[in-house]
């Protein structure tokens, strides 16, 4: 049995896609995309239907020429307020399909709600070529600037195809970045997994995958460097389907676009796809609704101050408006679009950059908008109210706790404190993330204060008093700071790059073992004369019978079976000179930091010595 794709059928038939899948769910057809293929047999029902609805008098397609024009009577607007069937029964007697579907569908306010562009975040394994595959997208060459080779920021831009425009956000891809991704999946409406053609997947690529799953967004996979010799596409779209993740040419529902960022090849088709998805996604949002939008990224630019990335979802931003994020308001001073141009609003759809918090916010923090200031002011009010009973209730639950551990048996656990500096909040989070992973039952990290900007003296102060480690993400300190933190004893330490930071805590997690001792046995000693001396005390004339013993260490004094004394040889001595050890069969005066030496005491040594542990 033969089989069509949905949107040729579409296309033949002359129908839009959207009609196309009503028709099909009405048959209780499944697809999970219009560019899903179906069973030929069902060709004919589906053109059955439409002769059905277009002898009925419903226009079965948008087309100008074909559907009469909306009647002058009260219809399109009275479909506002009319519920749906009166609605579908107005259009019927008018002839007229309700203006916003341009189709005889019940129709319903939320159909009335403008399309919007759809948010793209690209996932993928490093160095499989998203930020290659986004430069060639925007035409501009970002991973040169680039440390290490990282997308280090979210960053989001906009492009214009010609199927209207798409906006992409660069979610980086190191693994580091695991917790901005999570989100960025979160702000996206389509995710497109990148796979090199010459590796096919790879751990991060089944993460990319679980996260746009969990999402529940439509993926996208582009197989790029499909330039490359080596190049296997075919080997890509086994190893998918292992995942049970079936591309369309298997017979599954998964699209596949072979592409090359080097070339450009196929990038016009997966713009085309992503479009595609995007009708079938049904996309819309109210430009005159209340506002709402995400924080994608935050961070503090020297000469301009706190900026944040946000993607606006709901409503339309303005100049002047009044936001709340979190705990935090502020009021737009300015807002610049992705391609730095200043802008007075931003609708749907539009990642927008704002100069306006005091405060640096969170990516993936909900921003909303409010009234005037005294609104804003009301709305952090009640959240930090809310925020003080959570922790109130989470102290109590604490406080019960911490007695259970008393009560329990005592565990030893270790703490690394630290002091987190970085270039922005994404950052800060992202290494958070891999910190929070790095504790260990015995270890705890304590990270003690997360920044965004270089560190300053306040820090080398706190971390003086706590014994604090300063590590800095992509900023450096100053050299006043420098200064400080060398008089003070304090760690700071600078990287460029993730991995190299979290190497430096692993050896900081090794190096801040508290040491572990264990005594060690030495020799033995046979006080045979006591010489008393008025100043430097008593001296135990003595033979050393068995091991060596040493100055410094563990003295234990036994007289007959019972221990009399526990302390330390304080000097040691052969003749008249010091010495630091004094091995079997030699003689020597022992000064024991205890008077009360006699003779036929047994001066027993030990040493306290230092563990090894991994
Ligand atoms: N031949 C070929 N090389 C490519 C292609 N796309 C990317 N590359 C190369 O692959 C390497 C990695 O590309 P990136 O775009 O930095 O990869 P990425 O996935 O963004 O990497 P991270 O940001 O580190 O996660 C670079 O050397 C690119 O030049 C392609 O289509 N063909």
């Amino acid at each position: 049995m033969s089989k069509v794709r949905i949107y040729t059928l579409a296309k033949d038939l002359g129908v839009e896609n959207a009609k196309m899948l009503e028709i099909l769910d009405g048959l209780g057809v499944s697809y999970k995309s219009v560019s899903s293929t179906i069973e030929e047999d069902t060709v004919e029902l589906i053109k059955d239907i439409l002769a059905a609805e277009a002898e009925g008098g419903a226009p079965a397609q948008a087309d100008a020429d074909t559907t009469p024009a909306a009647a002058p009577t009260e219809a399109p607007a009275q479909t506002t307020v009319q519920t749906a069937p009166q609605a579908t029964e107005a259009a019927a007697q008018t002839g007229a399909a309700p203006v916003a579907d341009q189709t005889e569908a019940p129709v319903s306010t939320e159909k009335e709600i403008p399309h919007r562009a759809p948010v793209v975040t690209i996932m993928g394994h490093v160095d499989h070529g998203k930020t290659s595959l986004l430069d060639y997208i925007r035409k501009t060459k970002v991973a040169a600037k680039e440390a290490g080779g990282i997308t280090q920021h979210v960053g989001a831009f906009e492009a214009k195809t010609s199927k209207g425009k798409i906006v992409f956000i660069d979610t980086p891809g190191h693994e580091a970045f695991t917790t901005i991704r999570a989100r960025g999946a979160n702000v996206a409406d389509i995710a497109i997994i990148v796979i090199a053609a010459d590796d096919s997947l790879m751990p991060q690529t089944r993460e990319a995958i679980a996260h746009a799953q969990a999402a529940k967004v439509p993926m996208i996979v582009a197989i790029n460097k499909v330039d490359l010799p080596q190049a296997d596409p075919e080997r890509v779209k086994t190893d998918l389907t292992q995942l049970n993740l079936v591309p369309e040419e298997y017979g599954g529902d998964l699209v596949v676009v072979p592409v090359s960022a080097k070339t450009g090849e196929g990038v016009e088709d997966l713009l085309e796809y992503i479009s595609l998805t995007a009708e079938i996604e049904d996309l819309r949002a109210d430009p005159k609704g209340e506002f709402s939008g995400v924080v994608i990224e935050g961070k503090v630019d020297k000469q301009a101050g706190v900026l944040a990335t946000v993607m606006v979802q709901e409503g339309t931003l303005h100049v002047s408006d009044f936001l709340v994020v979190g705990e935090n308001y502020g009021k737009i001073k300015a807002m610049t679009d992705s391609n730095g141009a200043r802008i007075k609003e931003a609708g749907p759809s539009t990642p927008v950059q704002i100069l306006g918090f005091s405060e640096v916010p969170s990516s993936g923090e909900k921003v909303i908008s409010a009234k005037n200031e005294h609104a804003a002011r009301e709305v952090v009010a009640g959240r930090a109210d809310v925020r003080r009973d959570e922790e109130d209730a989470r102290d109590r639950r604490k406080g019960q706790r911490s007695l259970e551990d008393l009560l329990g048996p005592l565990g030893t656990v270790r703490t690394v404190n630290l002091i987190l500096r970085a270039d922005t909040q994404g950052s800060v989070e992202a290494i958070q993330g891999i910190l929070a992973r790095k504790e260990k039952d015995d270890v705890k990290i304590n990270v003690m204060l997360a920044g965004i900007g270089a560190p300053t003296e306040g820090d080398v102060l706190l971390a003086s008093t706590a014994e604090a480690t300063i590590l800095c993400f992509s900023v450096t300190a100053s050299g006043g700071v420098k200064k400080v933190a060398d008089t003070k004893g304090v760690d700071i330490k600078s990287f460029r790059i993730i991995y190299e930071l979290i190497d430096e805590v692993d050896r900081l997690i090794k190096g801040n073992l508290e040491p572990v001792f264990e005594e060690r046995y030495l020799g033995r000693a046979e006080v045979r004369m006591v010489i008393r001396h008025p100043k430097s005390g008593n001296i135990a004339g003595s033979y050393v019978t068995d091991g060596s013993l040493k100055r410094n260490a563990k003295a234990k004094v036994t007289r007959g079976k019972q221990v009399v004394y526990e302390g330390t040889i304080v000097g040691l001595k052969r003749f008249k000179d010091d010495v630091r050890e004094v091995q079997t069969g030699y003689e020597c005066g022992i000064n024991v930091d205890w008077n009360d030496v006699m003779e036929g005491d047994i001066i027993e040594a030990s040493e306290m010595v230092e563990v090894e542990q991994n």
